[in-house]
């Protein structure tokens, strides 16, 4: 059986991967010229790189179309539902930080938790004659947290592709769910993060598709403990 391992081949995760494989002893060797997105593990036979974009590869892993993949955190737990009983978080990579979190208006100076949000929402029907719009590419994170975890039932998700934090203020929307690392974007467009509103502190992962293959195949253990003896080592 081929191992496929799913790296990204852009973005701000590309550079972080590249040294963490490096630092665990699996070289990479392109297969074709340096522009192609395949690649092979020098020393270990049938196992492939296939380069492809962070979201992507979330997709791949939630097919299991590839063995591994590394990716952010937010990608994957958006990306499917029942995560954790279809793949396995082999290891937090140390890069690609960011955070997914409720933001309302600055202007919302009595909305500071998700408790006055729940509020917000159950009024916002009366007062204004329709739902608490919330705009984000999250919608099953958005879900779960608002729906599962805060009992907020009242809103509508207004699905964002891109520049969600401008969406309030072009009227698209009331509050957003984003991905936050500075925290500039949400303050120049005057957002606030609530102070129980951080969703998922994501980072880069190591990730592996559960597939009853593996557990025979040595060759999975030998990257997964390849790349946390790696990180062992960076931290010692
Ligand atoms: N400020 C940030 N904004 C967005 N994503 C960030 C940020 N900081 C770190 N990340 C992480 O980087 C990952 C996305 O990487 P990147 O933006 O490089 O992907 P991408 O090239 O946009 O992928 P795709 O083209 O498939 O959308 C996400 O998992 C995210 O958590
Ligand atoms: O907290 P900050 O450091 O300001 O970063 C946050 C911004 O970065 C990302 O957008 P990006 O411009 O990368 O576009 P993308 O959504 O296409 O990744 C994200 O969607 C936010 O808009």
């Amino acid at each position: 059986m081929t191992i496929t391992i799913a790296l990204p081949s852009k973005g701000r995760i590309k550079d972080g991967t590249v040294e963490i494989f490096e630092r665990a002893g699996l070289s990479i060797a392109s297969i074709g010229n340096d522009r192609s997105y395949r690649g092979r593990v020098e020393g270990i036979d049938g196992i492939e790189i296939a380069y492809l974009s962070a979201s992507e590869i979330a997709r791949e892993l939630a097919s299991g179309a590839v063995d591994f993949g590394v990716t952010g955190e937010d990608l994957v737990r958006e990306g499917m539902p029942g995560v954790d009983d279809k793949v396995e978080f082999c290891a937090r990579l140390g890069f690609g930080q960011a955070d997914v979190v409720v933001a309302v208006p600055e202007i919302w100076l009595d909305v500071e938790t998700m408790a006055d949000l729940g509020d917000v929402a159950t009024d916002f029907r009366a007062r204004h004659g329709r739902r608490l719009a919330i705009a984000t590419k999250y919608w099953r994170l958005t879900q779960q947290f608002f729906s599962r975890q805060h009992g907020i039932q009242l809103y509508r998700i207004v699905e964002s592709l891109g520049a969600t934090e401008g969406a309030p203020a072009a009227g698209q929307a009331d509050i957003i769910v984003d991905i936050t690392s500075t925290g500039s974007t949400l303050k120049a467009n005057h957002l606030k993060v609530l102070g129980d509103g951080v969703i998922l502190k994501s980072e880069a992962c190591l990730v592996r598709a559960r597939k009853p293959a593996h557990d025979a195949d040595p060759r999975v253990a030998q990257i997964i403990s390849a790349v946390q003896t790696a990180l062992q080592r960076a931290d010692g």
